[in-house]
């Protein structure tokens, strides 16, 4: 059980409010398969202008910006080696919206996740959401989960324009956004990494402990937990 009496909870959203498989098995997969015509639809597009530029940063091959086939040969890449690289989660959150809206794409939530979001947030704590996915396919996913329309909960999203999630900046700039002491907020992931980078911002933590989860090390000193409902 985790007493927690600050103001604030920080989720992540894969293997913490979502299992891994739903990422993996199905939206990502998604993504690839909508890849090709997503880019013959929309290459000039303003809305690819900055995802371009962006993953032609974070992959230091300059002609992703301008080249369309070197472009798609780049972000094939960073999906097949599932690198969180921001351009990449910023095209993903663009492929998805289509499926999300249409109803193909619907996001799966543990299911203590749906009342202990609502307890949260009607005992005053201020909920926001850091994933290495775009705040464009937060917004999708929450909006469109199996437990329905989950976004009203959430006063705020960061992905990782703010930071990449295992540095400890990121969480005092996500603290200093909020206007929130990063004591008073509690972080919750399923990567002891991200919450060892939490924990040195000052932040408090717990780990979840999802199905589906990657086997963790003992000896991280975060407290663990099963269910949302181990949060009093
Ligand atoms: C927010 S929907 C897509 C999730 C995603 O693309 C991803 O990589 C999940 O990473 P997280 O930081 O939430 O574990
Ligand atoms: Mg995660």
């Amino acid at each position: 059980m985790i007493n927690f009496s600050g103001r604030a909870i920080l989720l992540d959203v894969e293997g913490t409010t979502s299992a891994v498989a739903y990422v993996y098995d199905v939206m990502f997969p998604f993504a690839s398969r909508g890849l090709t015509a997503y880019l013959d639809a929309n290459w000039g597009s303003p809305a690819l202008a900055g995802v371009r530029e962006q993953v032609a940063n974070d992959t230091e091959v300059p002609a992703a910006a301008t080249d369309r086939d070197t472009f798609e040969q780049e972000i094939t890449r960073l999906m097949d080696s599932d690198v969180k690289a921001t351009g990449l989660k910023q095209l993903q959150g663009l492929i998805w919206e289509a499926g999300f809206k249409s109803g193909e794409l619907v996001a799966h939530v543990f299911n203590d996740v749906p009342p202990a979001l609502e307890r949260w947030h009607n005992a005053g704590l201020d909920l926001r959401v850091y994933s290495s996915g775009s705040i464009h396919a937060q917004k999708l996913f929450f909006g469109h989960t199996t437990a329905g329309n989950l976004l009203p909960q959430f006063s705020g999203h960061y992905d990782t324009q703010i930071g990449g999630k295992r540095e400890s900046e990121s969480y005092q700039r996500i603290a200093q956004d909020w206007k929130v002491k990063p004591e008073d907020i509690l972080f919750l992931s399923d990567v002891v990494a991200e919450l060892d980078a939490a924990r040195e911002a000052g932040m408090q933590t717990g780990l979840c402990m999802r199905p589906g989860n990657a086997d963790v090390e003992p000896g991280h000193g975060h407290q663990e937990l099963v269910s949302f409902d181990e949060i009093s």
